[in-house]
């Protein structure tokens, strides 16, 4: 069964159209990114698969349910974009409360809340209110509070936005930890960060999606991603494109070339390129099989 199934999927608030008919099929597994400018419809679409709005017309289904039916209790949780945790009560107090609302005795939803607290390192505050924790805590919680009961399926907004790269390399390694058993959706600007984590990228656009892009399938392109450190274009390009089976090089960004090859005609790209590096004693900074996210999704 799909975990989550979107038929000509409308939202329109007013005049304004948010979601414009977006049919999706997606299946439980590795996390899966959602990308689109702002104002694409991100958002729109979390708070449908949620339940938290309903659609003007189309349907969703999540595990063959109806987003908010009460047999998805526990089993879909999301952290939206400006969660904000109840600023009266300490974290242990608020989050045994979220763990009774999902049908847990007092006593497990104090364990569990513990449990998810030290998911994210913050056992140590769990008397805490939320106003003394910092922005980095505050989110780390407002994580843990969607980890509340083992969910199948967690959709997270934006959840590295505004933290520091050690927050968020937290917040990463716990999503790659727990992916395994939870298939997470994430909404983010940060692309980097998203070719690390997911393995489907979806992209929505003025409401409608557009390409469907899967890193597994693009380091099997004929393509590598070279940085350079300080390299001159005109040599570097055509020392390259001189050899057998390289179709093209293309300057994507400063010192940063895009080859494409004939992995037929150049089976052996890699031992060919570092050669020539040696050769002409020119350092790389980095090599990327395939092309980056952003240029997949923006050339
Ligand atoms: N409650 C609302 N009333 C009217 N228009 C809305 C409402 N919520 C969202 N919109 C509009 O719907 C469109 C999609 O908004 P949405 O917040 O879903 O986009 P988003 O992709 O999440 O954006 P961002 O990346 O900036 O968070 C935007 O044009 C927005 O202005």
């Amino acid at each position: 069964m799909s975990l989550i199934k979107c038929e000509m999927l409308t939202k329109s608030y007013g005049s304004k159209l948010a979601l414009d008919r977006v049919s999706i099929e997606l299946k439980a597994g590795s996390p899966i990114a959602l990308v689109g400018p702002n104002g694409a419809g991100k958002t729109t679409l979390f708070s449908l698969l949620c339940g938290y709005l309903l659609p003007s017309s189309g349907s969703v289904t999540i595990m063959g349910e109806k987003p908010g039916s009460t047999k998805l209790l526990g089993k879909v949780a999301s952290l939206p974009q400006d969660a904000t945790l109840d600023p009266n009560l300490n974290l242990i107090t608020q989050f045994t409360l979220f763990g009774t609302l999902q049908g847990l005795t007092t006593k497990q939803a104090k364990a569990e809340s513990l449990r998810v607290l030290s998911l994210v390192d913050l056992a140590h505050v769990v008397e805490q209110k939320p106003q003394s924790l910092s922005h980095g805590m505050s989110k780390r919680a407002s994580i843990a509070q969607a980890l509340i009961g083992s969910p199948q399926l967690v959709l997270l907004d934006e959840p590295t936005a505004g933290l520091d790269p050690a927050n968020a390399k937290v917040i990463r390694e716990l999503v790659r930890s727990l992916s395994s058993d939870i298939t997470f959706v994430i909404s983010s600007h940060n692309l980097d960060e998203l070719e690390k984590l997911c393995d489907q990228v979806l992209y929505l656009d003025q409401g409608k999606l557009g390409q469907s892009v899967s890193i597994q399938e693009n380091m099997t392109d004929e393509y590598l991603t070279v940085s350079m450190q300080e390299c001159e274009d005109e040599p570097f390009v055509s020392a390259l494109e001189s050899l057998a089976g390289i179709n093209s090089v293309t300057k994507k960004q400063e010192n940063e070339y895009l080859i494409h090859y004939s992995a037929e005609e150049i089976p052996d790209i890699e031992v060919q390129f570092f050669t020539l590096l040696a050769h002409k004693a020119w350092k790389y900074r980095a090599l990327l099989k395939g092309r980056t996210l952003e240029d997949k999704l923006f050339s």
